[in-house]
């Protein structure tokens, strides 16, 4: 059994890493921190895992964490980087939910995190966690930089159509739409029920810290130079994002639908629905799946590709646990083979 360590197991995506962890059939949880509840039992602040967990929320030291062979960070942005270099030292991988690695250049990322980088040494070292794109670099890892929520719906969906050459990088267009849990279980008036339901924003038009992370990943992919233009939205859901997609064809293309198809057919965990198809945020929920569906109306030039994952899922915990299967050579599926919650 693999021992496994969870820092910040009150969160979100914190739980959600136990809700995964607790049903997979070669983990054993030896470690879950919280500052505010150490002392307390799991369970009784998350009653869903009775009778699956039985040990306490604790607030250990480094060396402590380091008894466990993989750790995951489940924790806000700067919190990983402070521990990280010492439990690589001490033969401990680990998986980072937040986004202290994900950005290859450091002073791009002080700018966006507003902070300096404790480690900037590891950056080049740490592999972006989309398996479906790094697949190999992430078996063979120390560290991984899980990628964050709208990063994967956005680049899953355009992905395809860029590593072809097909559409004009410079135009691309990203429309999200993300439920509330997106924003972590810290209370704060966004996200209260009376300011968050029965309505709708954008948010952070100007400028989100995922633009510069999606960007990246792109151009990985690109011969040609990125230009994007991505808004998020809140939605009054609990959990999904809903990415919306355009981007402008260079030339004519005869099938689409067989392109994507191609690209994701030996993806566990993506699914290109039939020609036509709208995927919903639900058909999702609580699974490590993205739904894609790809459409080119009017015959005009754009391809929109609607793109669908849960953030706390394929999004956060369930890409992190799809990740840690690939660092410790276990099964990729393992402990991920849930299927959507309806209605
Ligand atoms: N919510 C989402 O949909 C997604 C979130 N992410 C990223 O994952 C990370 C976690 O997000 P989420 O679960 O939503 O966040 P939450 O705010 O819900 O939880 C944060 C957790 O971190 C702990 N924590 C806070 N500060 C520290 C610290 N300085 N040292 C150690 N532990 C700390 C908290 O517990 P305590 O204070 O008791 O120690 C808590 O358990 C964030 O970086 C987020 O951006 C990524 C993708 C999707
Ligand atoms: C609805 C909402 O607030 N969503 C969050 C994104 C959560 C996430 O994935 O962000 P990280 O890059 O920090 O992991 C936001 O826009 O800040």
């Amino acid at each position: 059994m693999i021992q496994v360590g969870v820092v910040g197991g009150t969160g979100y995506t914190g739980v959600e890493l136990l809700r995964l962890l607790v049903l997979h059939p070669e983990v054993e949880l030896k470690v879950v921190t919280s500052r505010s509840e150490s002392g307390r039992k799991i369970s009784d602040l998350y009653p869903n895992l009775r009778g699956h967990l039985d040990i306490e929320f604790s607030d250990p030291t480094v060396a402590e964490l380091a008894t466990c062979d993989l750790v995951f960070f489940a924790t806000p942005n700067g919190v990983a980087m402070k521990s990280v270099p010492e439990l690589l030292a001490r033969g401990v991988k680990v998986i980072d939910l937040a986004a202290d690695f994900r950005i290859e250049d450091a002073a791009l990322w002080s700018e966006w995190y507003g902070m300096e980088h404790a480690c900037p040494e590891l950056l080049e070292e740490a592999v972006y966690g989309l398996p479906e794109t790094s697949r190999d670099k992430i078996a063979s890892a120390r560290l991984v930089a899980n990628p964050g929520c709208y990063p994967t719906a956005v680049q899953l969906g355009f992905l395809p159509l860029i590593k072809a050459g097909l559409v004009n990088t410079e135009n691309l267009i990203a429309d999200t739409k993300s439920g509330v849990s997106g924003a972590g279980r810290g209370a704060s008036v966004g996200a209260l029920l009376c300011e968050a339901s029965e309505s709708m924003m954008a948010y952070k038009a100007g400028g989100h810290r995922h633009h510069p992370e999606i960007s990246q990943g792109l151009q990985w992919f690109s011969e040609s130079k990125v230009g994007l233009t991505f808004v998020p939205h809140l939605t009054p859901m609990i959990r999904g994002i809903h990415a919306t997609l355009y981007a402008p064809l260079n030339q004519d293309v005869d099938d689409l639908q067989a392109l994507f198809e191609d690209a994701y057919k030996d993806e566990p965990f993506v699914d290109v629905m039939p020609a036509g198809s709208h995927p919903e945020t639900r058909s999702v929920k609580g699974a490590n799946t993205c739904r894609i569906a790809v459409h080119k109306p009017q015959n005009a030039n754009t391809v929109i590709i609607l793109s669908v994952i849960d953030n706390l899922v394929k999004g956060a915990a369930g890409q992190a646990v799809q990740n840690m299967n690939l660092m410790m050579g276990l099964e990729e599926t393992a402990g991920l083979n849930q299927v959507a919650l309806l209605p």
